[in-house]
């Protein structure tokens, strides 16, 4: 069909532009726009036999002397590993290289390519070996410690300089990573040292372990104290101070203005907490109460975004808009005086006292895991109890479910395998560390899956069905963990189907049953997920974890720990299918 042939034209206008029009190669090749590449021999071209489409192409040692024509190459839609190795490929890697959305492996290495890496690189978030070693780059590296699934970096002998990214280095096998022999200078980040020197040397300088070179110690205090204030200087914070008692009398303004307000914010407080409504509201979220109680009951445990100090008085103060009322609560997003944005949960009392309160909370701030989303502050009074989270603004899988996609990402199989692995791993760690304390998420749905920036998955909320009874009654946290189970399976249900849940989980459960006691288990998949090329025989593996989680029986479903083992073991499985054997 029409779209196959425009396939055909780009990948051969790539080849044309790649060998510097050198007809010799492209005959040698086979490659035509006539021909099929899947059927008709392509030399250098892998195909997905269940789609029929291009997925790798391999140009390795051929005298390829042209340049990369990367709008042309990322035409075709599967393409996941591209290896050009050991050519005389010239100019840069364009920034239209982040087209080819699906990539999983790229092999530069061994070129005569030049210039900066383009940032757009960073946005190939299903990148997993990235290898331009050998060639002629400059310039600083983009930040591509925001590939969460990077396992390999190799880009030794360069001239590339400035700092090495904060890469997750325990993510790198030794011989994957590699920057020795470029200008790179500054300390190794944390991490570092579980590999080897010779993934460093070479950068005169580059310090810190596993080099036997120690980084100069920072600057102290004191240093700093005896520097000289230079005249720019000095008329800047004549402007702090000046800007600093515009602020004192607009606060003193604010605090005469509060007490004429409090009577009328009461009657709104009461308002949203009678209607529930959510969208935009100017009405504060704090009650009467919470604003009359010490200013100093927030108790912080982690300092957010950009600010140095967060006070319960500003977070009053700030401007809040009702994102949603639910089972535990209100939440408001509040904006800060400096810009950053936060949510701020209003839980929904449930008989916990104020120290019970405070003790689950800092217990729980003592298990962290990168795929669990922090609590920034807390508040509790008798009356009220309030949770600051940092806002994310990336939204969260129920609204990836309901289609509001998000161009920065692909919301593929290799995307949701990696939600899946990620929720189940947080999720496993959490309770590891606090069901011996009965302290399980208790609320655990799409919802509260939000994305990080770099569209990480992201548990928030966790723990804050504070209702120690409903434990008790459970039997010391084996009830609360089954149900956290019984949550995933739902969720990795609504991944494999596209079927988003709002109000009813079980029927979700019930009707992908049903289908299966029907042997039509195929029908469950999401379309998107079986035109995308998702392999059936990984999504059958990734339907009986979930079918196990949803067990009607709690005491026959599995613990989280195993849960979490056999999502990995799918999304390993799956990673080996679809990665390309190293060249
Ligand atoms: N920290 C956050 N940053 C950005 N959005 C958030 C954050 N926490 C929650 N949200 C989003 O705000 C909306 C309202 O959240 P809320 O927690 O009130 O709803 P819910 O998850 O349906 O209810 P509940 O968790 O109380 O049962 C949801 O769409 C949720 O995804």
């Amino acid at each position: 069909n029409s779209e196959e042939y425009a396939v055909r034209l780009s990948l051969v206008g790539f080849l044309q532009v790649l060998s510097g029009n050198d007809t010799g190669i492209i005959e040698k090749l086979g490659w035509s726009a006539a021909t099929d590449p899947c059927t008709d021999g392509w030399n250098g071209v892998t195909c997905n036999n269940r789609t029929s489409s291009v997925y790798k192409i391999k140009l390795e040692e051929l005298g390829l002397r042209g340049t990369i024509d990367a709008g042309r190459l990322c035409q075709a839609p599967s393409l996941a590993a591209v290896s050009l190795l050991h050519n005389a490929i010239r100019g840069e890697i364009p920034p239209e290289i982040s087209d080819c959305g699906r990539l999983t492996h790229l092999y530069l290495g061994g070129n005569s390519l030049a210039g900066s890496l383009p940032p757009s690189l960073t946005l190939l978030g299903n990148l997993k070996v990235l290898d331009v070693s050998d060639n002629d780059f400059s310039g600083e590296l983009p930040d591509l410690a925001k590939i969460s699934g990077l396992v390999g970096f190799l880009a030794q002998n360069n001239r590339l300089h400035g700092t090495i990214p904060s890469f997750r280095f325990g993510n790198f096998d030794r011989r994957r990573f590699n920057v020795s022999n470029n200008l790179f200078a500054g300390p190794i980040p944390p991490g570092g040292d579980r590999l080897d020197q010779t993934s460093f040397i070479g950068n005169p300088g580059l310090c810190g372990k596993p080099l036997p070179v120690a980084c100069p110690p920072s600057p102290s205090k004191e240093d700093h104290k005896s520097l000289k204030l230079s005249r720019e200087k000095a008329i800047m914070f004549s402007g702090y101070i000046a800007l600093g008692l515009v602020l004192f009398l607009f606060v003193t303004y604010k605090l005469i203005h509060r007490k004429k307000r409090t009577k009328h914010r009461k009657i709104a407080d009461e308002k949203i907490a009678s209607d529930g409504s959510s969208g935009k509201s100017s009405i504060p979220w704090s009650s009467t109460e919470a604003s009359a109680t010490a200013t100093s009951s927030l108790i912080v445990l982690k300092r957010p975004g950009t600010m140095t100090d967060l006070k319960f008085d500003d977070l009053l103060k700030a401007p809040a808009e009702s994102l949603g009322r639910g089972r535990n609560g209100s939440l408001y997003k509040v904006t800060m005086a400096d810009g950053t944005s936060l949510a701020v949960k209003r839980i929904r009392d449930c008989g916990t006292s104020a120290a019970e309160f405070r003790r689950r909370m800092e217990r729980m701030d003592m298990a962290r895991h990168p795929n669990v989303l922090p609590a920034v502050a807390f508040h509790c009074s008798t009356q009220e109890k309030l949770v600051v989270y940092e806002y994310q603004r990336n939204g969260s899988l129920l609204s990836l479910l309901q289609g509001r996609q998000l161009d920065c990402v692909a919301f593929d199989w290799s995307y949701r395998l990696r939600v899946a692995a990620g929720v189940a791993e947080g999720l496993a760690a959490m309770h590891r560390e606090l069901l011996a304390d009965g302290i399980g998420h208790g609320n655990l749905k799409s919802s509260n899956i939000l994305l990080t920036n770099v569209m990480d998955p992201c548990i928030s909320e966790y723990g804050l069905v504070a209702d120690s009874r409903s434990v008790e009654k459970a039997g010391g946290g084996s009830a609360v963990a089954a149900a956290d189970v019984h949550a995933f399976g739902i969720i990795l249900l609504e991944l494999l189907t596209g079927k988003p849940v709002r109000n009813e989980p079980s029927e979700l459960a019930r009707w992908v049953n049903s289908v299966v006691r029907e042997e039509w288990t195929v029908e469950v998949f999401d379309e998107a997920l079986v035109s995308g090329g998702a392999s059936e025989g990984g999504m059958v593996q990734l339907l009986q974890v979930a079918l196990r989680c949803v067990h009607p029986s709690p005491a026959a479903r599995p613990s989280m720990d195993h849960v979490a083992a056999m999502v990995n073991t799918v999304r390993e499985e799956e990673d080996e299918r679809s990665e390309v054997s190293e060249p």
